[in-house]
């Protein structure tokens, strides 16, 4: 997609195909940190020359900057949503009680037990047809999947609902492009900047510097989304929700802040100071992420709640 609006722009273009970390492993994504296993090979790639431009998931890049590299572009945002495909066409609300949803993403397993269906979640990995697969076999009564990866492989039509973000909040960055270039090649820098859509970067960027406020590791359950929206006076606001949970569905926090599009920083980090007032950091305390507030003998402080521990098998980390 991106290579064809920079061609309709009279570039020449290239693909080059690099397999990533986060591609290969069989490891849970939420076991390995968070630094970026989807970016490490492209950014090097960038940073040795290989490639002029790299394009991302949004939602996988770390929120700390790379080094030499800039964001040159976010291009306009494609549907946020988590998407659910079930067996039989059924809904959320229409699985029966201990119905097997796959997912291994904290942040889905928070919200569906939050949502109190009675539904029970298995970690999966594995790409698209791999999931889906899972589904078709019988093995599994339905998969949570971003509804944007879904729409840019073209399987929309599986979908069997479109999760609302009241019920599921989508990660921080869903949806969202990235297109990133070396910081001093102002060529590329020039050419990409065409492709960058204000709104959507001013939504994401309101939802990383939460997610950075917060601290949260990959594990963390946080969904985040941000949008303009238009006041009763007509003017425009920037407007995010977030949710933090606990995988066990015992916690959850939901909250939301408003503010000016143009400081969207200010509002990710003035809804992250809320949240965390409200206990938010008690949700967040799984492996990878700061441990509890509390005393410092070992055998009562630093461990994490075992409820919190992200099972061993899981399919992504958003
Ligand atoms: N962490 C996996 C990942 N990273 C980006 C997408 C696709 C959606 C997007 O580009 O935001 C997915 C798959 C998924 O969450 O189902």
């Amino acid at each position: 997609m991106v290579a064809d609006a920079l061609r309709d722009l009279g570039h020449e273009v290239t693909l080059v195909e690099v397999v990533t970390e986060g591609d290969v492993t069989t490891a849970a994504l939420t076991e390995l940190g968070g630094t970026g296993v989807f970016a490490g090979a492209l950014r090097k790639a960038l940073l040795d020359g290989q490639i002029d431009l790299a394009v991302h998931s949004l939602k996988d890049l770390p929120v700390a900057a790379a080094d030499g590299l800039t964001i040159a572009a976010i291009p306009a945002r494609a549907d946020a949503r988590d998407a659910l495909i079930a067996r039989d066409g059924l809904t959320l609300g229409q699985l029966p009680v201990g119905a097997r949803i796959g997912t291994g993403s904290p942040r889905r397993v928070a919200q569906l037990a939050a949502l109190g269906l009675g539904v029970e979640t298995v970690g999966i990995r594995g790409n698209v047809d791999t999931r889906i697969g899972k589904v078709t076999s019988g093995e599994l009564d339905a998969v949570v999947l971003a509804r944007a990866g879904l729409q840019r492989l073209g399987r929309t039509d599986e979908i069997t609902e479109s999760i609302d973000p009241l019920q599921m909040l989508p990660a921080p960055g869903q949806g969202a492009l990235a297109i990133e270039v070396r910081s001093d090649d102002e060529g590329v820098l020039a050419a990409v900047a065409v492709l960058d859509d204000p709104d959507t970067r001013a939504a994401v960027s309101a939802e990383r510097a939460l997610l950075a406020t917060l601290e949260a590791g990959c594990a963390a359950p946080v969904g985040a989304l941000a949008e303009v929206v238009e006041e009763v006076d007509g003017s425009l606001l920037l407007s995010l929700r977030a949710f933090v949970g606990s995988e066990d569905g015992t916690f959850e926090l939901r909250r939301s802040a408003t503010g000016p599009i143009g400081d969207p920083v200010a509002v990710g980090q003035e809804l992250a100071a809320t949240l965390l007032e409200d206990g938010a950091a008690d949700a967040m305390s799984a492996p990878g992420s700061r441990p509890p507030a509390g005393p410092s003998d070992p055998k009562s402080g630093g461990a994490p709640n075992p409820q919190l521990v992200p099972s061993d098998s899981v399919e992504q980390r958003s």
